[in-house]
C-alpha cells in the first residue's frame, strides 16, 4: 500500500478542507486528482507528501525554484543530499560533465535541453513547469505527487510530460483541471467535492454519470 487514510480532516481555523476523507492508493497506482479550486486538492497532496517524505517526488503548485538559478541548478538541487558538500560546490561552480549529461538527458524529453543553463527568471511560465517536472525525475523516488504540473502547458506539451511521468514513476497521484487528460492519461479518478470524495473509480469502469460528476466539479 502506498497510502492509507483513514478518516482524515484538516481544517484551517474553523473551516474543514479535508471533510472526515479514507482514502487507500496502492503501489503502481497512477492516480489522478479532480476537483473545483479550493476543493482541497493541495491540501491532500500536501499531507500525503508528509506520510511518505522519503519516497515521494512533490511539485508543488508554486514549483519551488530558486530564481536566480540555471534549469540545470534547479534540477539538481533535487539530490543535494545524495552527495558531498565539495561534489555539490564544485557542481554549482563547474558542473561536472556526468551530471550535464544526466540533466540533459531528462531534458530532452520535454524539450528543454536548449535552455538547460538559462535562469529560471528567463524562463516562461511552461518551461519553469517543465524544470520542476525535470527535478522530479532527477530525484528518483518511487511516488510522484504533483500539484497542477502541466497547467501552463499546451495539449502536446501536456499529454508528452504524462506520458514521460507514467513510465518515470511507479506511484502518481496528480492533482488536475482537466478531465479528458486524467481519463486518457491515469488509471484511476477521484473527484473532490468540498474536502469529500464525490466520485472515485477507475477509469476503465467510469459510467456517463460519473462523467458528468467529474466535469461538474472541475467547472
Ligand atoms: N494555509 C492555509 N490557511 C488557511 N486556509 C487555507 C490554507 N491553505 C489552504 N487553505 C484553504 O483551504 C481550501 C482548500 O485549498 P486547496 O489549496 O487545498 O484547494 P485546491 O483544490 O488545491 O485549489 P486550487 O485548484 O485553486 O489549487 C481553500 O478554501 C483555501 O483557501
Amino acid at each position: 500500500m502506498a497510502f492509507y487514510l483513514q478518516n482524515e480532516s484538516i481544517s484551517y481555523f474553523d473551516t474543514v478542507i479535508l471533510d472526515s476523507l479514507s482514502l487507500e492508493i496502492k503501489k503502481g497506482e497512477k492516480v489522478a486528482l479532480l476537483g473545483k479550486s479550493g476543493s482541497g486538492k493541495s491540501t491532500l497532496i500536501k499531507r500525503l507528501y508528509e506520510l511518505k517524505k522519503d519516497e515521494s517526488s512533490y511539485i508543488p503548485q508554486e514549483l519551488g525554484l530558486v530564481n536566480n538559478l540555471s534549469v540545470f541548478h534547479n534540477v539538481y538541487l533535487a539530490r543535494l543530499d545524495d552527495y558531498s558538500t565539495f561534489y555539490n560546490i564544485r557542481n554549482l561552480i563547474k558542473p561536472a560533465s556526468k551530471e550535464v549529461e544526466q540533466i540533459k538527458n531528462i531534458l530532452i524529453d520535454f524539450d528543454l535541453e536548449d535552455k538547460i543553463f538559462v535562469k529560471n527568471h528567463d524562463l516562461s511560465g511552461g518551461q519553469k513547469q517543465r524544470s520542476a517536472i525535470a527535478r522530479s525525475i532527477y530525484n528518483q523516488k518511487d511516488i510522484l505527487l504533483a500539484d497542477e504540473p502541466i497547467s501552463a502547458l499546451d495539449e502536446y506539451l501536456s499529454s508528452k510530460v504524462l506520458e514521460v511521468l507514467n513510465q518515470k514513476f511507479e506511484t502518481i497521484v496528480c492533482a488536475l483541471h482537466n478531465v479528458d487528460l486524467a481519463v486518457e492519461h491515469f488509471d484511476r479518478v477521484i473527484g473532490l467535492k468540498n474536502g469529500k470524495v464525490l466520485v472515485d473509480k477507475k477509469c476503465t469502469e467510469l459510467t456517463n454519470e460519473d462523467r458528468q460528476k467529474l466535469y461538474y466539479v472541475c467547472d
